[in-house]
């Protein structure tokens, strides 16, 4: 199969090519990268690589791929995708954009979640597959064992989003953010004694002066939070919170939200200062009041990248933070017990790599899905 590499280089692109190179993915394909900015530059050195750099806006060489993988982002997807089917190009599109998630002729691909509905797609002629939001990817990945027993009633996620989310400047943005809250108040901190209320209004006095770095996120992070992810949709909800139950219900194959059948899925969603992991708070309602073992048993079983953690200080504290879960594949869950509110409410947190099982992880294995369907 021929494959076209859109978007390669970006933040999402980098993490995607390295799990490629990671799982040997090139060594299936004969890969042409493509640019928007270096057409004619050198090309990454992986197995079976064209050496130049193509036109990303060249459409005869995107349509002479099999499939195109692109991490460029939804502009891209929006100018291309288009004109390219109705040049008549009829190979698969596997995007990390939502610009086509919930369109009626494309399947969010999650498949530790739902590789049934991808097998069915790819049997049935879909074309084009598209990662999931970043949130309901891990929301599903952390709580594929209770769904998949047609357990939950409904689910509430109050999410605490990275950086990342909004992009790498906004990465650069948080961390120039902390180094000028340090600095206004480094010499007091060599000071034991001085006095930290002083400090408090010095930080917050930066926080709020017209220098501080605010461009990519409009206001400070570091230091505070921004309880509000996308622009406004309808019923209140911001669009990352819309997402949370559309999305999710599309991945399962289940009706829309509001439908008869569907997953209720809603909550807040909540920007801080953390790199590159989500975290959510669950609350889940149960369709049965079963054990909080039971529930760790079902959950750690559902796939190999879940871990449910005691729900004790100790283990909580070193193993369920996005400091320990940074760079890796590992979806852990846990603070899972029952509320007090009835034996069926249930609460959980989980983490995890917004880039990786967020982003760049559901597209390479879609590539790998595609290779082993075209195989048979
Ligand atoms: N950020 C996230 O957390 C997530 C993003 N997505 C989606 O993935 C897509 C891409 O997002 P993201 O990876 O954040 O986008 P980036 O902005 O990091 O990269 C997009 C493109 O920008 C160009 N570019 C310009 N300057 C640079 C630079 N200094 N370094 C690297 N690339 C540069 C590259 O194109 P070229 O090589 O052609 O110049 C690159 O492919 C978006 O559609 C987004 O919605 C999906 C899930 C999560
Ligand atoms: N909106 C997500 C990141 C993202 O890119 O989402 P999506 O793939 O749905 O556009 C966040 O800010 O954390």
């Amino acid at each position: 199969m021929k494959l076209g590499m859109v978007g390669w280089r970006g933040m999402v692109g980098s993490v995607l090519m390295d799990r490629m190179m990671a799982e040997k993915d090139f060594d299936f394909v004969s890969t042409t990268f493509f640019s928007t900015s270096n057409a004619g530059g050198k090309a990454p050195d992986v197995p079976n690589a064209d050496p130049v750099l193509k036109d990303a806006g060249d459409l005869d060489a995107l349509a002479a791929c099999d499939v195109v993988i692109t991490c460029q982002g939804g502009d891209w997807t929006k100018e291309h995708f288009g004109e390219l089917r109705e040049k008549g190009w009829n190979g698969y599109w596997i995007d990390a954009a939502s610009t086509l998630r919930m369109e009626k002729d494309a399947i969010i691909v999650l498949d530790p979640v739902n590789m049934d509905v991808i097998q069915k797609g790819l049997e049935s002629g879909v074309k084009n597959y598209v990662g999931g939001n970043c949130t309901v990817s891990l929301l599903l990945m952390a709580l594929d064992g209770l769904i998949q027993a047609d357990l939950i009633e409904w689910i509430t996620s109050m999410t605490y989003q990275a950086a990342s989310g909004a992009g790498a400047p906004n990465m650069r943005e948080l961390l120039k953010q902390m180094g000028d809250l340090y600095g206004v108040v480094a010499d007091d901190l060599q000071d034991p004694r001085s006095a930290i209320l002083a400090i408090d209004r010095k930080v917050t006095e930066e926080m709020r002066s017209p220098e501080f770095p605010v461009k990519a996120f409009g206001v400070p992070l570091a230091g505070s939070l921004i309880p509000w992810i996308d622009r406004e949709v309808e019923h209140g909800q911001s669009r990352e919170e819309w997402k949370g139950g559309a999305e999710a219900n599309k991945i399962l194959g289940l009706p829309g939200i509001g439908e008869k059948g569907c997953l209720p899925i809603d909550g807040l969603c909540v920007r801080v200062g953390s790199m590159r992991c989500h975290s959510q708070a669950l609350t889940i309602k149960l369709k049965k009041d079963i054990s909080c073992e039971e529930i760790e048993k079902i959950l750690a079983g559902a796939n190999q990248w879940v871990k449910v953690i005691p729900n004790h200080k100790e283990e909580t504290i070193q193993e369920l933070t996005p400091a320990k879960v940074s760079g890796t594949l590992s979806v852990p869950i846990g603070r899972i017990h029952k509320l007090n509110i009835g034996p069926e409410y249930v609460t959980a947190f989980t983490v995890g790599d917004q880039l990786l099982w967020g982003a760049a992880e559901p597209l390479r294995r879609m590539l790998r899905i595609l290779v082993d369907f075209k195989k048979a």
